[in-house]
């Protein structure tokens, strides 16, 4: 008998033993908060430090003129080619004792060199992290697809690997069934379930608004977007019969500060 995965969105809600990792790409400061209090490890794709100094210099600004959000969200490395990183970022963050490393490999991307990263600390400690890529599903396309197809070959190697952004997050969903426990005070209605690098698969889902039942699934064909939750359902049901990228809205975080305040 097949045993189901079960899904809880934890890089959202709880501390773990994980990496994340920063891309060059705009994030909120709620986002950041949340997914850099709930990480053991934080590093910045290259151009990911500059938009982590801008983003806690600009808020600094505002509350206070002291480099206390700067020491406070301090990244543990950064890394990539540096082509990006701007002086000023690499000159701060050197002389706060960060490591800046450089890798001039043109055939990999800084995502994945900091992935590479993630993988020579993991054979050295014996142990695996799971990995949140804050960034990787907007922007320029061919970096949005590179995401969808690093994280569809991952999945052979790891088990949980996230993106984010402040829209979205997704994942890859393995062969077979998946529970996905729904946080309706995180997540918004809209999902989909996007057949990426598979020809086909055969979906059958519960709990969404539009399902399907051995169902296929293509790029050439059906493509499940606009989806929605259920509000009254705390969990979604796929099965699939290849690798698919499910993705989900994240409700406006700064809204839900304002409604949990209320
Ligand atoms: N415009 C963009 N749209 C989407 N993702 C991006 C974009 N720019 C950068 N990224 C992501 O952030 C990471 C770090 O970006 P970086 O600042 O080094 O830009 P880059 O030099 O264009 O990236 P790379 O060297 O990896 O091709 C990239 O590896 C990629 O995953
Ligand atoms: C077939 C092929 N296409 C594109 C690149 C370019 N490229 C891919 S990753 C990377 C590093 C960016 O920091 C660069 C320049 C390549 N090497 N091989």
């Amino acid at each position: 008998m097949s045993q189901s995965t079960c899904w809880d969105i934890d890089f959202l809600k709880s501390f773990s033993q994980r990496v994340l990792i920063i891309l060059n790409q705009p994030f909120s400061f709620q986002l950041l908060e949340l997914l850099w209090n709930n990480s053991r490890w934080r590093y910045c794709a290259d151009g990911g430090a500059n938009r982590l100094y801008d983003l806690l210099r600009d808020k600094n600004k505002i509350d206070s003129d002291s480099e206390e959000l700067l020491n406070l969200y301090k990244p543990d490395l950064i890394k990539g080619d540096l082509d990006s990183i701007r002086d000023d970022v690499k000159d701060f963050y050197s002389s706060k004792g960060v490591s800046v490393l450089k890798d001039e490999d043109q055939d990999s991307t800084d995502l994945m060199k900091c992935v590479n990263e993630v993988k020579q600390m993991e054979k050295k400690e014996g142990r695996e992290y799971e990995i949140v890529i804050l960034g990787g599903l907007t922007g320029r396309l061919d970096q949005t697809i590179h995401t969808l197809s690093y994280l569809h070959k991952l999945r052979k190697e790891r088990s949980r690997v996230f993106a984010a952004t402040d829209d979205n997050i997704g994942w890859v969903l393995e062969t077979g069934e998946h529970i996905i426990h729904i946080d309706h005070s995180l997540l918004g209605q809209t999902c989909g379930l996007l057949p990426i690098g598979i020809d086909e698969t055969v979906l059958t889902t519960r709990g969404l608004k539009w399902n399907l039942t051995n169902h296929p699934s293509s790029f050439d064909g059906l493509v499940s977007t606009s989806n929605h939750l259920i509000p009254e359902e705390d969990s979604v049901y796929i099965k699939t019969t290849k690798p698919i990228w499910w993705t989900v809205e994240l409700r406006d975080l700064k809204e839900r500060e304002y409604q949990t305040a209320k």
